[in-house]
This record gives structure tokens, C-alpha cells and sequence, in this order.
């Protein structure tokens, strides 16, 4: 580490990796060692607007990106050189490949829900597992819906309410960035497996739950949205379920009543509130949507895909890092220096 600052580098420069800089760039234990990719169009030109060190990720890459005009600062080796840390935002399956690249760079790496639980053997989630994170040499943010599922059911275990939960998950069709080139029209898509794959791989972060999520993808692409059905432990009120929902951290209430009645309002509600790329780091769960009859509680939220993980990858460099051995205090200070809230528009602290 240098003068106490985990040096972390980003290795793919896409929906994920450019918000992952960004936050990395805000946290005043963290400095950003560089970013790293493939591509030489207009993403990685605002990254060298951003004064970030672009390195090349591949050999090919290299003469591309020179070509196009780009400033490069050197290639992945050097890149991991000066790093402790690095995040890798590549694709799915091509991340799995650069997990060798790194360890022979003796350089700590996080990989993210596109991959197996398997090549990290760790899958994270802070509120849930940041302590047995701490000091390993890598691990798996898992993905976004993964993420919400374990942020909202932990928050039920946490309360001792949580027996047994049943999901559906509608997902959004494609990334809006990358909406011309795939998507879903006017239909519905049922994925083939049930369940789908987010309830067993929340296991990975809470081995015991009962969970089973069955999952369809949508023709709209601002962000995916569960409703959730949940066997609770004894008969319970709506307030304290609402109470154990309070309690956790990164889920925000939103409400019908404020106006917030679909995704696309929320989405709007970011960027009225001057959110970096209208992002939402919370799970947005509907207050007045929440129903509880004895034993069964049923919910809805939102799942902003494009950045719900990013306070995540933030815990997880400093639990590698070795720089924070307290989880509440690491969430903390992510939330803090990203602006995460409680609640949108009422003040709920
Ligand atoms: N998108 C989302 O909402 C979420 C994604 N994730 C996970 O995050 C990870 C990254 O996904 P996402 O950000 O969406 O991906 P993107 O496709 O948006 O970004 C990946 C970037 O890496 C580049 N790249 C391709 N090959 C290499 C390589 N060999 N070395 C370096 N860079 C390379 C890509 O270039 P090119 O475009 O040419 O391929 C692209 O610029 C995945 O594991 C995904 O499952 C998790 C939560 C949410
Ligand atoms: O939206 C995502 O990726 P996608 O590009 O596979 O749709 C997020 O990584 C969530 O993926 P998940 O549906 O595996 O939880």
C-alpha cells in the first residue's frame, strides 16, 4: 500500500469498470492506479478527458488505441505494477482468463457477477460476509439482482423474520449504452431454468437461505424490478417488517404517494437529484406497496443494474486491502463519500 492508500486499478472500462473509477476516485483511502480496456471509441476518449492513466489491455489493443489518439500511460503489466488491487469489469468469461495474469502480478483481485462463484471461491456482499473478505486475494461482487436478494432477505434474517422467500425477477433486456445492438420488443422472455440462477448464487454469500427466484427479461432497459413473496418465522406486523427493512443498509424506500409509481420514475427521481449518471446505489424498495397477512409479507423493488453493485466493489477493495477491518465502518464511509440515502424524499434518520 502507499502512504496508507490502497492502489487499485480497473481492468475494462464499461458500464461497470467507468463507475467503479469514478468511486474509487472519491474514496480518501483509495487511489486510482488507472483503468484499463480494449476499446479506443468515444468510452475510453472521456476517460483520457478525465485525466485517468489508460493503459491497453491486449497487445492488439495497444496499436488501435494509439492509433485513435489515445494517451496510453503502458499496458496491463505495467498497469498491475503499480497496483494492490484491481477490479476486473471485463465481459462474462473473458475475466476468468486474467485471474492467472494477476496472481503472477502478485496483485489482489475482484471479479464481478458475471463470473462463477467458483474461480474466487468468496462472493460478496458486505452487509452480509465483508469479514471473512478481509486480507484474501480475491473475490466475486456478485450481480446486481444477486445483490439486492441478499441486501433485502439479509435484512429479514438479520430481523430473525425470514423462513422462506419466492421471487420473480423481471429483468431489463439490454444496458441502455448498448440498446441498438440487442434487445426485446414487444414481448416477454421466460428464462429457461427455474430456478434462476439469483437465488442459488445469493447462497453463495448466505449459505442457508431458502430462496427460489424465477427470472424473465422485459423490453425495457432502465433496470430490473422483483416482487417477492416471503414466509416469515412467526406472524408479524407491517411495521416490523418495514422496521427490519430500515434497519439494513443501502435499501431506500420510495413510495406511489411521492409519485414514484413505475422504473421510469425513479430513474427520473436521480437525475432531478443531480445523481453522476442518474445512478441509484440502493435497492428501491416500494413502502406503500408492502403487504404483510400473519406469517406472509409480499414486496416489490427496483433494481438499478448499472450501479447497485459499485458501493460493493468499494467495501470489497478495502476488505482485501486489509485497510478496514470493521464492515459497518467501511459501508459507511462508502455511502458517505458516494451520497447513498435512507429515503429519497422524506427524511426517515
Ligand atoms: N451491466 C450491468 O448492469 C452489470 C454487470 N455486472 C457484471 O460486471 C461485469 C462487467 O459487465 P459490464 O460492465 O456490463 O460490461 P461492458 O461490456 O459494459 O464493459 C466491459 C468492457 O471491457 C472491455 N473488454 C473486452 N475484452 C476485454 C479484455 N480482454 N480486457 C480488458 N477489457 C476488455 C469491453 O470492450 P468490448 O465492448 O469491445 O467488449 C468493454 O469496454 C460482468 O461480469 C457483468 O456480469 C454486474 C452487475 C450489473
Ligand atoms: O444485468 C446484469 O447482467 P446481464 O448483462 O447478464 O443482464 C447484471 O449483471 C445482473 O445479472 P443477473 O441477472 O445475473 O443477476
Amino acid at each position: 500500500m502507499c502512504l496508507n492508500k490502497v492502489r487499485v486499478a480497473v481492468n475494462g472500462y464499461g458500464v461497470i469498470g467507468k463507475r467503479v473509477a469514478d468511486a474509487v476516485a472519491l474514496q480518501e483511502d483509495m487511489a486510482l492506479a488507472g483503468v484499463a480496456d480494449v476499446v479506443h471509441d468515444y468510452r475510453l476518449q472521456v476517460a483520457a478527458q478525465r485525466g485517468f492513466a489508460i493503459h491497453a489491455a491486449t497487445f492488439e489493443a495497444e496499436g488501435t488505441m494509439r492509433a485513435a489518439g489515445l494517451p496510453l500511460a503502458g499496458n496491463l503489466a505495467e498497469l498491475l505494477a503499480k497496483a494492490d488491487v484491481v477490479v476486473d469489469c471485463t465481459p462474462k468469461k473473458v475475466a476468468a482468463i486474467n485471474k492467472e495474469v494477476y496472481a503472477a502480478a502478485g496483485v489482489k483481485s475482484i471479479f464481478h457477477g458475471g463470473e462463477s462463484h467458483a474461480l474466487t471461491g468468496h462472493s460478496f456482499v458486505a452487509q452480509a460476509n465483508y469479514a471473512s473478505a478481509i486480507g484474501r486475494e480475491s473475490t466475486r461482487v456478485v450481480s446486481c439482482n444477486t445483490t439486492s436478494i441478499v441486501r433485502t432477505l439479509g435484512a429479514l434474517r438479520t430481523a430473525g423474520l425470514l423462513k422462506r422467500a419466492r421471487g420473480t425477477l423481471i429483468r431489463r433486456a439490454s444496458d441502455p449504452w448498448e440498446a441498438h445492438a440487442e434487445g426485446i420488443i414487444n414481448t416477454l422472455v421466460p428464462e429457461k431454468a427455474i430456478p434462476s440462477h439469483q437465488g442459488p448464487d445469493a447462497r453463495t454469500v448466505i449459505p442457508d437461505l431458502d430462496v427460489v427466484t424465477i427470472a424473465v427479461k422485459a423490453s425495457h432497459n432502465s433496470s430490473h424490478l422483483h416482487t417477492w413473496w416471503v414466509e416469515l418465522t412467526r406472524p408479524a406486523t407491517r411495521d416490523e417488517v418495514l422496521a427490519a427493512f430500515r434497519a439494513a443498509p443501502r435499501i431506500a424506500f420510495v413510495r406511489s404517494s411521492d409519485g414514484l409509481v413505475a422504473l421510469n420514475s425513479t430513474v427520473e427521481l436521480m437525475a432531478d437529484l443531480g445523481r453522476p449518471r442518474g445512478d441509484m446505489w440502493e435497492v428501491a424498495l416500494w413502502e406503500d406497496v408492502l403487504a404483510v397477512d400473519g406469517d406472509q409479507a409480499y414486496y416489490t423493488y427496483q433494481v438499478f443494474n448499472q450501479a447497485i453493485v459499485i458501493p460493493e466493489t468499494i467495501d470489497a477493495i478495502r476488505a482485501l486491502g486489509g485497510i478496514e477491518s470493521d464492515p459497518s465502518a467501511s459501508i459507511a464511509r462508502t455511502d458517505a463519500a458516494l451520497g447513498l440515502r435512507h429515503d429519497f424524499i422524506h427524511d426517515r434518520d
